[in-house]
């Protein structure tokens, strides 16, 4: 009996023993607490009555008479009677003994009867019976009576199944989960046979399913059975089809593995998917339902990175927190590789040459540029395997903003949509100045439209790569400059440039320059023919081919994509864009935070 009264050392009990009997002569009122719309209330502490203390217990009163009878014999130990006497009647203890019957009486013997047995002597009106009348006690006798109270009483519904396992005793640790997901929802979990022992085990859990929002299943699990199927000799595709063929819960069997449960706290990291995936047309995943398709320019953020083939990623601003499978780096690029060597294929979001145009216009100024490019700067980057790109969220502070940069095939009109962006507004957009070694017209004023250098001058500095991209025109040399940028940008504008060489891209991705991509691209060739009157139909047509292999080629530099049918219209929608990004919070390259 005194193992039943927690922390009882002898110190406690007379402490207790002192409470108790201040509580025996005072009885202490009900107290209410009344908050609006809600009644609380306080119940007093019932307190012994009668020779056993008003004890309901049959062998708690037995075991009082006996004290009692054994008072008259022991003479020494009067006090300690008295003690466990009044421990025995006290209302802690009587709450205590309660308490444990509830828990120790198997659940199906806890009903309605068995209730009433153990609250029939403490009915509402009984428990007030002793209480000193009072609007109180009035009250508290109506809240008792209340329906809501008899309810508690009884036992809630559905009762649970027990769990359908016999555990064996000496059975090293198992556990059995039951998992109740929605109708299509996957299990969240991949399988796979393990090669030295052939068991089946949790290859991975999803973070965000149904197996790991049970907080109960690792990778590294033991499969034994699922729903009472035993596993064992079976292959991963069976066990699938055993899992497809269960409806309603799934009840596992497992061993629990040993793996840190800390490896999988969730991922921080955000990337830019730089290439198309379907885990449909994969051969490579392990579970193709586990997969997750994206496309190009797709914000993912990497949840897990444990396995170095398949980390597991959700869709930034995606509502679904189910994360799913996607090619890891290295086995992407490793997939790349293997695609282009073996089978011969074209390397896919591949960065392959330097031209925005295969074509030689001799007419064309930027045709000029082209020319000087494709003999003598080749991309030094050509077979890089694009698979994701690191990036964080900037919020741009002050004055700050992106470089608007336009790209497009030759003839699109970028440099009409520069000169027309900044003659919305030329205190704020700013134009650099071109370097090169063409003879100062007297109406040009230096700094302004060009920087005049000599031939010595200019070409050393083509030599230092000083320039993002540079062309020659007429016999003279031609370059635009970064710095002309950053001056640009120290200076509060916002630089509006047009690129028209590949190499430039990469030259303008800084964190100084933060460059946002436009690409231009022109529209139907009907409409080309209908705006563009002066130009013949063969340029147009190549001009609309060449925007489709930009696109290809360098379609994952590319922020947004705007097609340049009413000069207008364009113009009006970088204008509203580049406010936007005065503002708004936006993902760039981790580099440049
Ligand atoms: N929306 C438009 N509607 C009609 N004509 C346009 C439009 N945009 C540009 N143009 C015209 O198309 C021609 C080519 O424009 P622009 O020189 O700006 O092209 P670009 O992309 O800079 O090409 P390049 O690099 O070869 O100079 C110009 O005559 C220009 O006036």
């Amino acid at each position: 009996m005194m193992a039943r009264y927690p922390g009882a050392t002898r110190t406690g009990r007379r402490a207790r023993l002192v409470h108790s009997r201040s509580g025996t002569n005072a009885k202490p009122p009900a107290e209410f607490t009344k908050v609006p719309g809600l009644l609380c209330c306080v119940m007093p502490m019932v307190s012994p009555q009668g020779p056993t203390g008003g004890v309901s217990d049959p062998g708690l009163q037995k075991l009082l008479s006996s004290l009692d009878q054994l008072e008259t014999k022991a003479d020494g130990a009067k006090s300690d009677l008295l003690f466990l006497k009044e421990l025995l009647q006290s209302a802690e203890f009587q709450n205590l003994l309660e308490l444990h019957d509830k828990v120790t009486t198997p659940r199906g013997q806890r009903s309605a009867t068995y209730l009433r047995e153990r609250h029939g002597s403490r009915s509402g009106e009984e428990m007030l019976a002793g209480m000193t009348p009072s609007t109180e006690v009035e009250e508290l006798g109506n809240i008792l009576k209340n329906v809501h109270l008899k309810i508690a009483l009884r036992d809630f519904q559905p009762v649970l199944p027990e769990v359908p396992y016999a555990v064996d005793e000496d059975e090293e640790s198992v556990k059995i989960v039951r998992l109740v997901k929605g109708a299509d929802e996957p299990l969240g979990a991949t399988i796979h046979m393990d090669e030295e022992s052939g068991k089946i085990k949790i290859a991975r859990v999803m973070l965000g399913g149904a197996a790991d929002r049970s907080g109960l299943i690792q990778s590294g699990d033991e499969v034994h059975e699922v729903n009472t199927i035993k596993v064992a000799g079976k292959s991963p595709t069976e066990v699938v089809q055993i899992l497809s063929n269960s409806t309603g819960p799934i009840t596992l069997k497992l061993v629990p593995g040993d793996v840190d449960s800390a490896l999988y706290r969730e991922g921080k990291i955000r990337v830019r998917a730089l290439f198309d995936y379907n885990p449909v047309e994969d051969r490579y995943i392990p579970c193709k339902e586990a997969g997750l398709a994206f496309i190009r320019g797709d914000i993912l953020h990497i949840v897990h990175q444990d396995d170095a083939n398949w980390w597991q990623a959700r869709k930034e601003g995606d509502t679904n927190m189910r994360a799913g499978l996607i090619p890891a780096k290295q086995l992407q690029e490793r997939k790349e590789m293997l695609r282009t060597t073996v089978h011969g294929e074209p390397m896919k979001g591949c960065s392959k040459g330097n031209k925005f145009s295969p074509k030689l216009n001799k007419k064309s100024k930027k045709m000029k540029k082209l020319a000087f490019h494709i003999n003598q700067n080749e991309d030094q980057n050509s077979e890089e395997i694009l698979t994701y790109e690191e990036v964080e969220q900037y919020l741009p502070r002050g004055s700050s903003s992106r470089t608007i940069v336009l790209i497009g095939p030759s003839g699109v009109g970028c440099s009409t949509l520069q000169n027309e962006i900044i003659a919305t507004d030329p205190d704020k957009y700013r134009k650099p100045a071109i370097y090169t070694n063409c003879p100062k017209r007297s109406c040009e004023t230096d700094g302004e439209e060009y920087i005049h250098l000599n031939k010595q001058e200019m070409e050393k500095s083509l030599q230092n790569k000083q320039y993002y991209e540079h062309w020659e025109y007429k016999g003279h040399l031609y370059g635009q400059s970064v710095d002309t940028l950053k001056s640009i940008i120290r200076d509060n504008h916002i630089p509006v440039v047009t690129c028209s060489q590949p190499q430039g891209i990469k030259f303008l991705r800084s964190a100084e320059i933060k460059p946002y991509f436009v690409f231009i691209k022109p529209p139907t060739l009907t409409q080309l023919k209908a705006t563009r009157t002066n130009s013949k139909d063969e340029d147009l047509e190549e001009m609309v081919q060449m925007s489709d292999l930009i696109y290809i080629n360098y379609g994952y530099y590319f922020d947004s994509t705007l097609i340049n049918n009413d000069l207008q219209t364009a113009t009006t929608q970088i204008v509203d864009l580049s406010k936007q990004l005065q503002h708004d919070v936006q993902w760039v390259p981790s580099t440049w935070t």
